[in-house]
């Protein structure tokens, strides 16, 4: 039997989540297929499960950096207890009724696409006008020889971890290696972290880099740079990473966090004429089609992997399915990771301004010498914002912040860009006293618009 829909969803992250719960409250016929749980890679293995362990020991760290607090104690037990309330015991069951109580049919098993409007799961076959795929990305594991044959954790494995492991090795040193290595630490594993760059996050400027070298340093995360696995062994009890160049470091278990890939085997694209771009992902067009009568949104675009994004391309796409034609814009979009302190980045580096040919000035300042409130916040003081103009337009190209909070304050940074708000009425605006958010007027006054870069 062919059942018949609007549409259906395949994959229920939070990008399919979006386009589904928005098309069920605009009265469409919806089917999502699911074959994992409700919530997606971020629900369960990825942003919640991260954050929520890295709050305890921001919180306790907290209370020891404030005046006149005399310590808080961390328990591994009850972290991991709320840990596994927010990941809902990685059980779905209530997230499935919810849907079908708004009138969804749920289907648990994989999606095939057989052809155009028509996705196969499990011998069941769908029809529907619009197909949208939201089916993520899965973590890469680097092809090193040997690492098969001994224990590896993806974030997975990371993220749903019953005892902290005393030794790990941390291979790759961007988002997930900062987060996840850094909760590790600070609940007791000696961390090594190996990253082949030159730099942490080495995507963003230099500076976050730096700063969040130091502060895991200061953690204790034994942090080595231009660092590669070569191989990996066994030897009694203990996993082996030898290095390229040589050394080795003995481990309990490695963690990887070495990129995503868009998760597209099995999909039958060819089938709907789907194309994969040059990352992998599946190439859309501004409007976040796919081809004839399917989307794509989230990880498995390859666009940016971010939650945030996905949210907002399923929203893109909900509004061209209902018939408004939308467009999505990719500029000021926030990337944080959730270190202590946090650190928060929005649009161009200075190094892509550069390749870009734009004229462009760039701004540091230290916020402890420059405002009162990482003094009232704690009494060794940390926060840096560093700031990024196009001198032609004088407008904000992008900015970047390593400082309690950031993932709050950089909306500041993020808007402008976006909005292209003058540099001139961005000096105007008056920021609320004491906050890390008066910063952007010190690092806006020393911007030196007028020089050549
Ligand atoms: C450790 C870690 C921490 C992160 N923290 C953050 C953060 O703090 N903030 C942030 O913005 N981003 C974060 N991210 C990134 C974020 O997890 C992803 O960007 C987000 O999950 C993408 O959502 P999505 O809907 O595209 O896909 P996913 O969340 O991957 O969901 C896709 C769903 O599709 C299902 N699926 C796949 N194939 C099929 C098929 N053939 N049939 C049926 N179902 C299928 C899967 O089972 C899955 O449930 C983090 C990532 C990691 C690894
Ligand atoms: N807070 C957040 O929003 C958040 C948190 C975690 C992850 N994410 C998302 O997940 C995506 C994946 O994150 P990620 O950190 O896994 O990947 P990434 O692509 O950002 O970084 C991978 C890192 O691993 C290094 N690397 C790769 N192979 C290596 C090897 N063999 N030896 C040593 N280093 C190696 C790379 O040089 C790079 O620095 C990110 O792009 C991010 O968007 C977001």
């Amino acid at each position: 039997m062919v059942q018949q829909f609007d549409v259906i969803v395949v994959g229920m992250g939070p990008g399919g989540e979006v386009v589904a719960g928005e098309l069920l409250a605009a009265g469409k016929r919806v089917a999502v297929v699911e074959r994992e749980l409700i919530g997606g890679e971020c629900g369960y293995w990825a942003c919640i499960p991260s954050k929520t362990l890295l709050r305890p020991p921001e919180s306790q760290r907290g209370v020891d950096r404030a005046a006149g607090v005399d310590g808080a104690r961390l328990d591994w037990s009850s972290t991991r207890e709320y840990r596994d309330y927010m990941i809902r015991h990685l059980d779905d069951s209530n997230q499935v009724a919810g849907y079908e109580k708004s009138g969804a049919t749920v289907i648990k098993g994989t999606a095939r696409i057989t052809g155009p409007g028509a996705v196969e799961v499990d011998g069941q076959q769908l029809r529907a006008a619009d197909i949208v795929i939201a089916t993520g990305s899965s973590a890469v594991v680097p092809p090193i020889e040997g690492l098969d044959r001994v224990p590896v954790w993806t974030n997975r494995e990371a993220t749903t971890l019953t005892e902290i492991p005393a030794r790990v090795v941390m291979i790759g040193g961007s988002a997930v290696g900062v987060e996840l290595g850094l909760f590790l630490a600070r609940y007791g594993a000696q961390v090594t972290m190996l990253e082949r760059s030159a730099r942490l996050l080495s995507r963003e400027d230099p500076r976050p880099g730096e700063l969040t070298e130091q502060y895991l340093r200061e953690d204790g995360v034994d942090v080595r740079t231009n660092a590669t696995a070569r191989r990996v062994r066994r030897d009694g009890a203990d996993t082996v990473v030898e290095l390229e160049g040589g050394g080795e470091v003995r481990c309990d278990v490695i963690v990887v966090g070495t990129g995503r890939s868009p998760r597209t085997d099995g999909l039958g694209l060819d089938r709907a004429g789907v194309r994969l771009g040059e990352r992998g992902g599946v190439s859309v067009d501004e409007h976040c089609r796919a081809g004839d009568g399917v989307w794509a949104v989230g990880d498995v675009t390859g666009v940016m992997p971010f939650t945030h994004v996905a949210m907002y391309q399923g929203r893109v796409v909900v509004d061209n399915i209902l018939g408004t034609p939308r467009t999505a814009r990719y500029e000021g979009i926030p990337r944080v990771v959730f270190a202590d302190p946090e650190i928060a980045a929005v649009g161009l580096t200075a190094e892509q301004a550069q390749n870009q040919g734009l004229p462009n000035a760039a701004a540091e300042v230290d916020l402890a010498q420059v405002l009162a409130r990482p003094w009232t916040y704690e009494t060794d003081p940390r926060g840096h914002l560093g700031v990024l103009a196009d001198r032609e337009r004088r407008v904000l190209l992008g900015a970047w912040a390593v400082g309690p909070q950031a993932s709050e304050w950089i909306h500041t940074a993020a808007l402008a860009v976006r909005e292209q708000i003058p540099i001139d009425r961005l000096l105007d605006q008056i920021a609320q006293f004491p906050t890390y958010n008066e910063g952007y007027l010190k690092a806006l006054q020393n911007l030196d618009l007028e020089s050549r870069s």
